[in-house]
């Protein structure tokens, strides 16, 4: 008798499914991220991890495994072949180039559209049910791109968008006023790049708007220049880019929300990319972030934020944007 059969009395097959599987497609420097942050965040137990570098993912696998005995009952697999990603209920997608010191998020987009025309059959073929979560950039092209191949229906195609701008608008905003971000209630929508949009005329503490107190804020004329803070925003990608060449941490941390918002069917709201033809006026077919519901089925719906005139103009000026690019994207 083996020593397994020694030690243990069989009584009924283990069971397989945790009901939380997430794949994670590209274990670079976003993708290891958001696994670490799910991981030690306790938002999922059961990770597939697939990437192209075979020597990579079996490293980051390994060293992950060997940190089991400090998590709560983790299951890390890697593998270049996708069979290993079946049942998922999340896939994110995390592969594909990143900017150099330089370029623009935009200037990735055939690059990456091509990687997805890899991956994203495959992670369909395996996970039919799972809701997708895009972060790989240009974030709201890719979310189409992703809604064209996958063939999903648009609520389970969702990406990242500017849930993280958000989170650094919130930072700089307890920066500046002393108080906790997580108190600091404030929204970047539209595209997660260059032309995203700050909601000034929603920012409030406790439901005290800022804009009631000065009315010019976020706007060129205001004399406290806010708006420098939305500028700040922005930069953000290119100032740590230039400074470590990458970002990762707070992406990691912000898909790990996103995830554990749909394992745990919060019907929590956060700003992600997704399908907007026909809100606030926009009538091109493009993706870009608008605080929406996310749960089990991933976005079950989108606030009906109320925005000014000139928060709808820029709105619509990402949309256009968007939607010029997508039309140069070969399939
Ligand atoms: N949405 C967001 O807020 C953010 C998005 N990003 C984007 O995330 C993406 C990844 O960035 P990093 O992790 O820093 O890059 P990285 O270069 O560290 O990792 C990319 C990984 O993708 C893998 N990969 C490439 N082609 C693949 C394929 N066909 N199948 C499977 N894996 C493949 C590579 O082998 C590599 O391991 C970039 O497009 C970057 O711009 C980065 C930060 C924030
Ligand atoms: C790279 C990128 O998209 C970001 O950190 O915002």
């Amino acid at each position: 008798m083996a020593t397994v059969e020694r030690l243990l009395h069989p009584m009924h097959p283990k069971a397989d499914d945790t009901g939380n599987k997430v794949t994670v497609v590209g274990t670079g420097q976003v993708g290891m991220a958001a696994v670490f942050s799910m991981l030690t965040q306790g938002v999922s137990n059961n990770i597939a991890l697939v990437d192209v570098m075979e020597d990579k993912l079996r490293g980051e696998m390994l060293d992950l495994q060997h940190g089991c005995a400090f998590m709560k009952n983790a299951r890390i697999n890697a593998s270049t072949d996708y069979s290993i990603t079946a049942g998922s209920k999340v896939c994110v997608v995390t592969a594909g180039v990143r900017q150099r010191e330089g370029e623009s998020r935009l200037d990735l987009v055939q690059r990456n559209t091509d990687v997805l025309k890899i991956i994203i059959p495959q992670l369909v073929k395996y996970s039919p049910e799972a809701v997708f979560i895009i972060a790989s950039n240009p974030v709201d092209i890719l979310t189409w791109v992703t809604w064209r191949l996958s063939g999903l229906p648009r609520h389970r195609v969702l990406g990242s968008g500017t849930n993280l701008d958000s989170a650094r608008f919130r930072y700089l905003l307890s920066e500046k006023l002393g108080i906790a971000p997580t108190s600091c209630h404030g929204y970047i929508i539209g595209e997660h790049g260059d032309s995203s949009v700050a909601v000034w005329s929603g920012v409030n503490i406790a439901g005290v708007r800022l804009s009631d107190l000065n009315p010019q804020i976020g706007g060129e004329q205001d004399p406290e220049q806010w708006r420098r803070m939305h500028q700040l925003v922005v930069e953000s990608a290119y100032e740590i880019i230039k400074l470590k060449g990458y970002t990762s941490w707070a992406i990691g941390l912000s898909l790990s929300q996103l995830v554990g918002a749909v394992l745990s069917n919060a019907n929590s709201v956060h700003p992600v990319s997704t399908y907007i033809k026909g809100q606030h006026e926009v009538e091109q077919e493009v993706f870009l972030s608008l605080p929406c519901v996310l749960g089990r089925g991933g976005v079950a719906d989108v606030v009906r934020q109320p925005l000014t005139a000139e928060e709808r103009a820029r709105l619509h000026a990402s949309a256009k944007l968007m939607h010029g690019v997508q039309a140069g994207i070969h399939f």
